[in-house]
């Protein structure tokens, strides 16, 4: 059944605000998974509710390597969101991705180790595809909003996630591009595994800052990052107004809608009464009545 679209955005580096919001408000929002980056600007553009969440909180005291990933994921469908759009810097692996260019992902390679990374431990144990780890949907819409707001896009790319905080080795980066990677960031797993799980539709707009250390002689460091996200900041801001204007009028069901159906492997009388209490928000859909 069509429904209303209610979209969360998760706003990276140097995207600490949105424009345009009507009826704007921060909303602290609490979680069974602890607390999210910030609180979250509600609001929103026409008939479009909008969440807005800044991943490393207003001033960006929060490090990649320790994003609460659960809690963020958790209090954006706390907050009503039907879909996720989120914004990263990153850093390319190719020489036609250039800095000033977003690049629409499709495809991730998970080099992180130190985050938790599902909401579904023992006593719920679920698998969930992540064969298509994003929405064609949004990524589509979002391709056509950055084009119409004159922004240059690349589609399809693959995003390699790395612990962090230090940037890559050249080896390192070297390696990645050989691997297929085509821009590269700290952030965007697990969440994306995370909104999945959440059966939230998921789209991500790498917006390039540099060229990361893979070429002689270059190397990345965080003013260069900053000076260009500056230079990014416009033309997102943009392209996000252009995508919630674009949207049709009422949001079609999503296949991502149902991720839970045939995922859950525990046994009902397995199940762990307390996570089950936790994923009320997440999962709540499979524990409805009716
Ligand atoms: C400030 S450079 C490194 C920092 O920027 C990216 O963050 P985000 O994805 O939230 O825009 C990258 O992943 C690092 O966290
Ligand atoms: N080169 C890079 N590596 C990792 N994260 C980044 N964010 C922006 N540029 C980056």
């Amino acid at each position: 059944m069509a429904s209303e679209w209610c979209i969360g955005i998760i706003g990276g580096s140097g995207l600490y605000n949105i424009d345009g919001l009507e009826d704007a408000q921060w909303i602290a929002i609490d979680t069974p998974w602890g607390e999210p980056s910030d609180e979250i600007l509600c609001g929103r553009i026409g008939k479009v509710k909008l969440r807005f969440l800044p991943r490393h909180g207003r001033g960006h005291p929060i490090s990649p390597t320790e994003l609460n990933g659960r809690a963020n994921i958790d209090a954006l469908k706390r907050a009503g969101c039907t879909d996720i759009l989120a914004l990263s810097a990153v850093g390319s692996l190719r020489e036609e991705i250039e800095p000033g260019r977003f690049a629409v992902v499709e495809q991730f390679i998970d080099r992180t180790f130190n985050r938790p990374s599902t909401f579904f431990t023992s006593g719920f144990v679920t698998h969930v595809s992540m064969a298509d780890p994003t929405c064609p949907r949004l990524s589509t819409m979002m391709a056509k909003a950055i084009s119409a707001a004159k922004g240059k896009v690349a589609v399809g790319a693959t995003y390699l996630a790395m612990e962090g905080p230090q940037f890559s080795t050249r080896a390192e980066s070297r390696m990645y591009r050989q691997w297929g990677a085509d821009i590269i960031g700290m952030t965007a797993l697990p969440e994306a595994k995370l909104a999945r799980e959440a059966e939230l539709p998921y789209a991500l707009v790498g917006m390039v800052t540099d060229y990361d250390c893979w070429r002689e002689g270059e190397a990345v460091g965080v003013a260069e990052v900053v000076a260009q996200m500056q230079a990014n900041g416009k033309l997102a801001r943009e392209a996000v107004r252009r995508f919630v204007e674009a949207l049709p009028g009422k949001r079609e069901p999503s296949p991502i809608d149902t991720a839970l159906d045939d995922a859950v492997i525990t046994a009902p009388d397995e199940h762990d009464p307390d996570l089950l209490t936790k994923l009320d928000a997440v999962a709540g859909r499979l524990f409805a009545e009716g």
